[in-house]
C-alpha cells in the first residue's frame, strides 16, 4: 500500500486559491494542503477555517502555511496568484505583466530549493503563464501544465447536457486552444456515443445547432460570471481538483489542458490547450487530432496570439 502523503501547495489564496483548497479538501484528494499567500494574516485564517471543515471529513488532512521556498516535498504546486482584479472591459491578457512579475519571483526560488513536483497553473493569462513557469523552472514539459480549456470544456458539455437532457459525462465535446478569446469547440469530433452532436441536437430540439452562438456563449461565460460577482472561483476550483485527482490516481484520462507543445500539431515552444493523458508524473502523452480545415486555422490563430503574448513577457 502506498502510504506517502499526497501534498498540494496552493500559491495565492485569494478567491481561486481558497476555493480550490476547499474543493481539494471536500473531495479528499490529498493528505496535506499547504497554503501560501503574501497576506499572512488571511492565509492563517484560511488554514484554521479549513481545519474546522476538515474535521467533518472521514480521512485525516493536514492544513498548514509555510514559506513558498519550503517546497521540496510538494507533489503539486498550484499557481493561483494575481496582482489584482481585472477592470471592466479588460481581458485575461491584460493580467499578463502583473502576474508574470509575481511568477518570475516565485518559481526560481522554488527551483533553488529543490521543487521537483508538478506545476499546475490557473493564473491568467493561463497558457502564457504556463509557458513562463516551464521556462523559469527548467522542468521537463511533462511536469508543467495549465488548467487551460478544461474549464471551458466543462462549460460546453454542461450547456449541451442541459439542451439534450443527457449527462455531461456522456457528451464527447471539447474546446481547444487558448484559455481566452481565441478558444474554439472542435465540432468535427463532437458526438454522443459516436452520433454527431448536430444530429443528436436536431433530433432532441427540432432546431439546427447554432455552432457559432454556442461557441460564443462558452467563450463569454467566464465574463458573465465575472461581471456579476467580480471573480470566478468555484468552477476553476473544481477544475483544479479534477486535474489533481487524475494526477494522483494516475488515471491516464485525457483532459484538454494547457501543455507545452514540442512538434505536436506542427507547433513548437508554446503552451496551449490540447487533450493530454495524465499520470502520476504529469503529462504522459499529448493526443493529436485530425482537425477539420477551419479548425486548423483557428488552432493556428490561437497559437499566434499566445506566441505574440509570450513575446511580451517581462
Ligand atoms: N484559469 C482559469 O480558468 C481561471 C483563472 N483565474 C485567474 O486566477 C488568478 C487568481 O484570481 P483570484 O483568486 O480571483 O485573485 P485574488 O486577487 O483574489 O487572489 C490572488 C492572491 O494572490 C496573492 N499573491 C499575490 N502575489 C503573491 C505572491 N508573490 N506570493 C503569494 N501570493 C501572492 C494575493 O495576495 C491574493 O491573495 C487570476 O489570474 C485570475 O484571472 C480565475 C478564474 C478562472
Ligand atoms: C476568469 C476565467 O479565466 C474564467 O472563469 O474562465
Amino acid at each position: 500500500m502506498n502510504t506517502k502523503a499526497r501534498k498540494v501547495m496552493i500559491i495565492g489564496t485569494g478567491n481561486v486559491g481558497a476555493s480550490a483548497a476547499y474543493a481539494l479538501l471536500n473531495q479528499n484528494i490529498c493528505e496535506e494542503l499547504i497554503l501560501v499567500d503574501l497576506n499572512q494574516q488571511r492565509v492563517e485564517g484560511h488554514v484554521q477555517d479549513l481545519a474546522d471543515a476538515a474535521a467533518y471529513m472521514p480521512g485525516m488532512m493536514t492544513i498548514s502555511t509555510r514559506p513558498v521556498e519550503e517546497c521540496a516535498d510538494i507533489d503539486i504546486a498550484v499557481i493561483t496568484v494575481s496582482g489584482g482584479p481585472l477592470q471592466p472591459g479588460q481581458t485575461r491578457l491584460d493580467e499578463l505583466t502583473s502576474t508574470a512579475r509575481i511568477v518570475k519571483n516565485i518559481v526560481p526560488s522554488m527551483m533553488a530549493n529543490g521543487f521537483n513536483g508538478i506545476f499546475l497553473v490557473a493564473t491568467n493569462p493561463c497558457d502564457i503563464i504556463t509557458w513562463q513557469v516551464w521556462q523559469l523552472s527548467g522542468l521537463p514539459r511533462s511536469q508543467v501544465i495549465g488548467t487551460g480549456v478544461w474549464l471551458d470544456t466543462t462549460r460546453l458539455r454542461r450547456t449541451l447536457a442541459q439542451a439534450l437532457d443527457i449527462g455531461a459525462q456522456s457528451i464527447d465535446a471539447f474546446i481547444l486552444g487558448e484559455h481566452g478569446d481565441t478558444q474554439f469547440p472542435v465540432w468535427s469530433h463532437s458526438s454522443v456515443y459516436g452520433s454527431p452532436i448536430a444530429d443528436v441536437y436536431l433530433r432532441k430540439t427540432g432546431q439546427p445547432l447554432d455552432f457559432d452562438a454556442l461557441a460564443d456563449k462558452v467563450r463569454r461565460h467566464g465574463f458573465e460570471i465575472y461581471n456579476r460577482k467580480g471573480c470566478t472561483e468555484y468552477g476553476i476550483a473544481g477544475t483544479i481538483a479534477e486535474i489533481c485527482r487524475n494526477i494522483f490516481t494516475g488515471s491516464h484520462r485525457a483532459l484538454a489542458i494547457s501543455c507545452i507543445l514540442d512538434g505536436e500539431y506542427g507547433v513548437q515552444d508554446v503552451a496551449i490547450g490540447v487533450p493530454a493523458v495524465l499520470t502520476q508524473s504529469g503529462v504522459q502523452q499529448i493526443i493529436e487530432l485530425q482537425l477539420a480545415g477551419d479548425e486548423v486555422a483557428k488552432f493556428n490563430h490561437s497559437v499566434a496570439v499566445i506566441k505574440a503574448n509570450i513575446a511580451r513577457l517581462p
